[in-house]
């Protein structure tokens, strides 16, 4: 089943196209990843989906609602959960008194304390929201957006400002979600939480798609080249070495590239084992999710660092949750 279709999204701003015409689809119960530059278009592709902005073209389907119709727009909130990048909250009520009155938004919401409970803030229950500091807000948030008990959850840089351990949390948090059946949309410019977390990915630049793919095959991962380093023995020469041709030795190391490493590691370590040596400082490399991401994306990174802080200033006035 699919969660959310978009098929030839189109949207300007003014004379400004911002979205070309994309195509993706969110299966249900997988935590999908929308990656891009800054100013690529990704929140603007949210805002649409949440039902906050208009499209000028293209189809869009979520839980098999157009989130732009105003008849749909109860049963959406009451369905989709959304965490934004800064949720505006009355600084004076508690934390408990917080989610507790969002619970009261809902016809089946999820137990107050249980929430408080699954994002780490039973300490904190009671602290007014201002004394929050930047990631227990955060964590606040991430309640907020599943106190409704959402089928689909909308997650836009959901760990940002958060320390190490919090990120942990949080990831465990999304994959629980993810494991009870929540349909999970994230935004984020962290590899290592796309690595950890997406079952799919689907990258936009200058308001195209321009890969797609799970965080093992983006950008032809899986295919690429391994690349094997390891010190060149005492005594031994790269002419000794069992291989088919001699390769490159920079400051000491051996450099391969292979496509599959398992057999050439098996001679070589049988090599050096059968001469009572070593490899030393030996590594096996596959391009890294960040590499390849920073692969595919670096043709659109020029001229967008002024589109991104047109993006920066812009954004104030579009979280207010206008239907523009
Ligand atoms: N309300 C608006 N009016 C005019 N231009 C806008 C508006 N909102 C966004 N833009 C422009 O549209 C482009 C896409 O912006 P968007 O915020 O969707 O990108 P993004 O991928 O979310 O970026 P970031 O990673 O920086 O959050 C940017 O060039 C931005 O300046």
């Amino acid at each position: 089943m699919t969660a959310v279709v978009v098929e030839g999204l189109r949207k300007a701003y003014g004379s400004r196209d911002v979205l070309l015409g994309i195509d993706f689809a969110v299966t249900e119960g997988e935590i999908f990843a929308l990656l891009g530059p800054n100013g690529a278009g990704k929140t603007t592709t949210l805002e649409i989906l949440e039902g906050f902005r208009g499209r000028d073209e293209g189809r869009v389907e979520v839980l098999g609602m157009d989130p732009w119709s105003s008849a749909v727009a109860h049963e959406l909130r009451e369905r989709v959960g959304i965490v934004l990048q800064d949720t505006a909250v009355e600084p004076y009520l508690s934390v408990r008194e917080t989610i507790a009155r969002d619970a009261g938004y809902y016809r089946a919401p999820r137990d107050v304390d249980g929430v408080i409970e699954l994002v780490g803030l039973r300490e904190k229950r009671r602290a007014k929201v201002k004394d929050l500091s930047g990631g227990q807000k955060r964590r606040l948030d991430l309640a907020l957006g599943v106190v409704g008990n959402p089928s689909l959850l909308f997650l836009d840089e959901p760990t940002t400002g958060f320390d190490p351990s919090a990120r942990r949390s949080a990831w465990e948090l999304v994959r629980d979600l993810r494991d009870s059946g929540t349909t999970i949309v994230l935004t984020t410019h962290y590899m290592d939480e796309v690595q950890a977390l997406a079952d799919s990915v689907t990258v936009i630049a200058d308001g195209r798609i321009v890969d797609s793919g799970t965080p093992a095959t983006l950008g032809g991962r899986d295919k690429a080249f391994a690349r094997i380093r390891f010190e060149l023995p005492p005594g031994t020469g790269v002419l000794d070495l069992p291989l088919p041709t001699a390769p490159p030795v920079v400051d000491g190391m051996v450099h391969l590239e292979v496509r599959e490493p398992t057999a050439v590691l098996h001679s070589l370590t049988g090599w050096a084992l059968e001469r009572g040596t070593t490899l030393g400082r030996l590594t096996v490399e596959r391009p890294s999710l960040e590499d390849v991401y920073l692969e595919i994306t670096r043709s659109f990174e020029t001229g967008e660092a002024a589109q991104s802080q047109q993006s920066a200033a812009v954004r104030g006035r579009r979280r207010k949750r206008s239907r523009t």
